[in-house]
């Protein structure tokens, strides 16, 4: 049983930062569990939607309000025009991520929260609208076609690929999109989340929290590292290679993106779920690169440093194999991650104070006033 890591130090690592019922990570033992449930159950036995209504709503559905809940959402995937338009303008070289805070910000404008009793239609709204967002607009941008974002497929994960793709997912890719949304869908006190309550915290509305959390997200340290991981695994073209290109980089060092982690000490359990449908879509493309390459550098990076693999790090291979293009993989976690960051906001709204820390003060004392043509 792994321990928990010791946290200290810069980043604010180690304090508790308020209360949560959704969410445990790094506990010793399951190491991952929404709302008391171990995240491999969840990942083997359940649908997207179910956990985001579990984190949503506060309990697993029934089989009646779940078929409910994913009509509703089915029913929500249509893009207002005016959001279109705005799509439309985004350059073709913009990235997704930008074209996703965008996207929300704009249905913040046209399908305004006007108080919190609209919040759980506005967070479904999210949750359905999000693939067709993104896809809308790369279809456009790529191809300069205007996608229609209707599907007759039932899940977010299936109903995504279907758009991106222009056909119906095979089940084998319709189920490791599911499995991944739900690895990706909640995870704490993690920076974007952290953003989302903050935002939270001063009573703005839900689709400002979520713009905000879609930034944070963004970067390289936190979910930009899928990507990351990608533009690295590709370089190299044998697990001899990769071992090369690895030690050198960690002797200059240099960080290696889809490792290591803020609270986890010895791995992310996400990692063995997600490996495991990297594997099989391996064996589905016949790749004999990719995947030997990704195991080539998890072996060197737990010998090395005893860093392992986070839970972008075989997302980028699992995705690669099924047709994704790598700058849509960070928008994939953020069309999982708002069933996280809206149900941690609800939290928030329901038991809040201002979220406003104290600083150590670290620059000059008593600075002297020098009028502007006396100044050096
Ligand atoms: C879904 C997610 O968001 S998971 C996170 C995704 N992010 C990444 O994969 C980016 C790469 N990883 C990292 O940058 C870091 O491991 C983070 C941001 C995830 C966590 O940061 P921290 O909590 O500061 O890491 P931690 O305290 O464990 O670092 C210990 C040491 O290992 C080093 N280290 C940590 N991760 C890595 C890495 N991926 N590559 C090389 N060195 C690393 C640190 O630089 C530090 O070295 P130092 O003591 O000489 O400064
Ligand atoms: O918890 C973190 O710091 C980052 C992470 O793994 C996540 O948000 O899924």
């Amino acid at each position: 049983m792994a321990e928990a890591k010791k946290l200290s130090g810069a980043g604010l690592r180690g304090q508790v930062a308020g209360e949560t019922a959704l969410c445990t990570v790094g506990k010793s033992g399951a190491g991952l569990t929404y709302r008391g449930y171990d995240i491999a159950d969840l990942a083997e036995k359940a649908q997207f939607e179910e956990i985001a209504y579990l984190l949503l709503r506060g309990k697993l559905p029934n089989r009646q309000e779940l078929d409910a809940y994913k009509k509703k959402l089915q029913s929500l995937r249509g893009l207002p025009a005016a959001l279109k338009t705005v799509l439309e303008q985004i350059p073709k070289d913009a990235h997704p991520m930008d074209v996703m805070r965008t996207g929300c910000s704009m249905l913040g404008n046209l399908e305004t929260e006007q108080d919190f009793s609209e919040q759980d239609d506005k967070i479904d709204r999210m949750l359905a609208v999000f693939p067709s967002i993104i896809t809308y607009w790369y279809r456009f941008a790529q191809e300069g076609v205007r996608i229609e974002t209707d599907s007759d497929v039932d899940s977010i994960g299936g109903h995504f690929l279907e758009l991106l793709h222009g056909k119906k997912p095979s089940e084998l890719h319709e189920r490791v999109m599911n499995v991944s949304l739900i690895l990706y869908a909640e995870h704490e006190f993690n920076a974007s989340t952290f953003t989302a309550r903050v935002c939270a915290s001063t009573l703005s509305d839900i689709h400002s929290c979520v713009t905000g959390a879609i930034g944070t997200l963004r970067g390289p340290l936190h979910g930009g590292a899928n990507e990351a991981a990608m533009a690295l695994i590709q370089k190299f073209q044998t697990p001899e290679e990769a071992e090369a290109g690895l030690m050198g980089m960690l002797e200059r060092k240099e960080k290696i993106m889809g490792f290591g982690h803020a609270i986890y000490k010895e791995s992310d359990p996400r990692n063995a779920i997600i490996k495991q449908w990297s594997k099989k879509l391996a064996d589905e493309v016949g790749d004999t690169v990719l995947y030997p390459v990704s195991e080539r550098c998890e072996a060197v990076m737990w010998r090395e440093k005893k860093l392992f693999c986070n839970a972008d790090f075989f997302h980028a291979s699992a995705y690669h194999f099924m047709g994704i293009p790598t700058e849509l993989f960070t928008p994939i976690f953020v069309m999982s991650r708002v069933s996280g960051w809206t149900a941690h906001v609800k939290e928030q709204r329901e038991n809040n104070r201002i979220i406003r820390p104290s600083a150590d003060y670290t620059g000059p004392a008593d600075a002297k006033w020098v009028p502007i043509d006396e100044r050096p």
